[in-house]
């Protein structure tokens, strides 16, 4: 069988660098290109720290789109180029595999949309790691018997969007079951700004950003003379190879987005 070949954007990222790890270790997949805004031209083996892949890095994610003959491109920046590259590969035809958080509804919508219309799979995973997958699942499936429900995501200090991908993610998943509520008391004041957290339909999400926390979330749950608390916790980044290898693989056979690793498990 021909190996999946695969652009990484965001190289010497967190993320990225976990990816070049795991393609490395994958019989069944090639890295034919990077897209990195610092090392235009050079080779991923030349950079310190990154694994001994011939592939070449590119700074124009267009010109990398053009020259090289790529099955999917593997997402890790930031939301504002995330986006862009995604967009681009869609253009082109290339699947896209995306695990940078941060994206927009509208944004979502109408990357969702390109797809549809091209035929072309793609999948966009707030959150690629198989436990958390299930910790929104169980959340989901609670939030039918408590009501009452606040999300608090705890992640890195180098993070840049608040609330995170998965907690956004885990709040629509409640809100399919969950009827609107306003929850706590009704003439409820906040003496300091932002002491309730971020309000979505009435469920609160607290965004807690520390160095030493790697990504870790827990969800609530209050009824009657008792709480439920289903809890998340990624101690590296190899927490979310699976997911990533897994979408790579499954996306070649897709012709829609997937938005969320739950739509590619059974
Ligand atoms: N779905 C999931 O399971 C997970 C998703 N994430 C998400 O993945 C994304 C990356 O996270 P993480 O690896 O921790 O972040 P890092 O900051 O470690 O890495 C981001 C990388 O993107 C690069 N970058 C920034 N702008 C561009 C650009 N214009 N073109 C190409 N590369 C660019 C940065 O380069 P430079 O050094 O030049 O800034 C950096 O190397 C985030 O959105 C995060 O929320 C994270 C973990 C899990
Ligand atoms: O930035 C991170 O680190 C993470 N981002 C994703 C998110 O926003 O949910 C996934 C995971 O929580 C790690």
């Amino acid at each position: 069988m021909k190996p999946i070949k695969v652009i990484v954007a965001g190289p010497r990222g967190k993320m990225g660098s976990a990816a070049l790890r795991m393609i490395q270790q994958s019989d069944n997949l090639q890295l034919v290109g990077c897209i990195d805004r610092k090392f235009d031209g050079q080779i991923v083996k030349d950079l310190d720290g990154l694994p001994d892949f011939e592939a070449k890095i590119y700074e124009d994610p267009e010109v990398c789109l053009n020259e090289v003959e790529a099955d999917v491109l593997i997402d890790l920046t930031t939301p504002e180029f995330g986006y862009k590259h995604t967009k681009l590969a869609l253009e082109n035809g290339v699947r896209p595999v995306v695990g940078t958080t941060g994206f927009t509804k509208e944004q979502l919508n109408e990357l969702t949309e390109m797809a549809e219309n091209k035929r072309i799979g793609a999948v966009i995973a707030p959150n690629f790691a198989i436990g958390a997958v299930l910790m929104m699942q169980f959340s989901k499936w609670a939030a039918k018997h408590f009501p009452d429900v606040e999300i608090i995501e705890r992640h890195h200090d180098q993070k840049l969007d608040a609330p995170s991908g998965t907690a956004v993610k885990t709040a629509e998943l409640i809100q399919e079951e969950r009827e609107a509520k306003h929850q706590g008391h009704p003439d409820e004041k906040e003496t300091m700004k932002g002491a309730r957290g971020a309000d979505s339909e009435g469920l609160k999400i607290h965004s807690v950003r520390l160095p030493g926390l790697v990504a870790h979330q827990e969800v609530m749950f209050g009824g009657s003379g008792e709480t439920l608390t289903i809890k998340h916790d990624s101690i590296n980044r190899d927490s979310f190879m699976t997911g990533v290898k897994l979408s790579v693989e499954r996306v070649m056979e897709m012709d829609i987005l997937a938005y969320g690793l739950e739509n590619l498990l059974d």
